[in-house]
């Protein structure tokens, strides 16, 4: 597998080729397509209601503000994905609900009883199916099958979120590909393991080759997931899985009709207490790993204390909102 041929992993093809493909994926590019995997209906309901929610007054949105604990509401411009590039403002806004969150503690148009099963019922599918994921992944490793799962407990102590995404529309023009505006800066996931829906053909995702230091554009296939390993996973390889580098830019293909983008991340994240030391595992026991560029915001801690989860996500969210 290689930047070349982005992979695909069929959740219907056998539990060996999935295992086999994992492997690859993982230590590769950090990121395969997902396909058959039952979520396609909930999803599309899932950006109604992201669409209704985004075209409210920004005074009605701005009354849940993103708070510290990074509930909320995220105004355009106030993060910055990139957070080595200082003067990088992102072009979207968001909302982050937390499995753990209670319908009185979101906006009306989300605390509607229909609309809280909606966004509940989706987020439960994603937590299951980022368990079925982390179980394979566990026997590409070689190690008990529920030692990622047994980390990401379900319930008041779950720490996974899930990330409605919307890049308004714009009037600027791109003069080539060397000059596209940057919607959401280059960054790696903070979590562990991350499904990401996109929209209506809208693209602009793009992947970082590492070894080229050339990106490359993940195409949107609305029937088919984006699925992308995250900082924690580094850290518990010590290196050998990648943490996909990527952004968001204004695609070159809609200079002309609206290049407004909708997307929906569900971010897995191990309970806060989790150690981050790295696996016993045979498969990578021998593998030497060299750090890169990308990968030494998240390494850097050789000679240090062992982090937990939670450690890592407060570092990496201080470096991300303007507030
Ligand atoms: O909107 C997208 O496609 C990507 C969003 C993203 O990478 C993120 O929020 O972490
Ligand atoms: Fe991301």
């Amino acid at each position: 597998m290689s930047f070349s041929s982005f992979p695909i992993i069929d959740l219907k093809a056998d539990r060996s080729t999935i295992v086999q493909s994992l492997l690859n994926a993982c230590s590769t590019t950090g990121f395969f397509y997902l396909r058959n995997h039952n979520l396609h209906g909930a999803q599309e309901r899932m950006f109604s209601l992201a669409e209704a929610y985004f075209r409210l007054p920004l005074a009605i949105k701005e009354q849940h503000f993103i708070t510290p604990e990074d509930r909320g509401y995220i105004r355009v411009g106030q993060e910055n994905l990139d957070s080595a590039n200082i003067k990088q403002i992102d072009e979207k806004e968001a909302f982050n609900i937390y499995t753990s969150d209670k319908s009185d503690q979101l906006p009306v148009l989300f605390a509607q009883p229909n609309n809280y099963k909606l966004i509940s019922d989706f987020q439960r599918a994603c937590y299951d199916l980022c368990m079925e994921l982390l179980m394979y992944l566990a026997d590409s490793f070689e190690i008990d099958r529920d030692y990622f799962t047994s980390r990401h407990k379900w319930g008041p102590d779950s720490a996974d979120k899930l990330r409605l995404l919307h890049y308004p529309a714009t009037q600027k023009k791109i003069a080539n590909a060397e000059h596209q505006s940057i919607r959401a800066g280059a960054h790696s996931d903070y979590g562990s393991i991350t499904l990401l829906f996109q929209h209506n053909q809208k693209g602009g995702l793009e992947v970082l080759d590492r070894l080229t230091n050339i990106w490359h554009p993940i195409e949107p296939y609305e029937d088919m997931i984006v699925v992308n390993f995250g900082d924690i996973f580094e850290y518990w390889s010590n290196g050998f899985i990648k943490s996909a580098v990527h952004r968001v830019v204004m695609p070159v293909e809609h200079l002309t009709g609206s290049n407004e983008r909708f997307s929906i991340a569900y971010f897995g994240f191990p309970n806060h207490t989790t150690l981050l030391s790295p696996i016993l595992s045979k498969v990578i026991a021998d593998r030497a790993f060299e750090k890169d560029e990308h990968a030494k915001h998240v390494l850097v801690h050789n000679n240090e204390r062992i982090i937990t989860a939670g450690e890592h996500l407060r570092m990496r969210l201080n470096k991300t909102y303007k507030y």
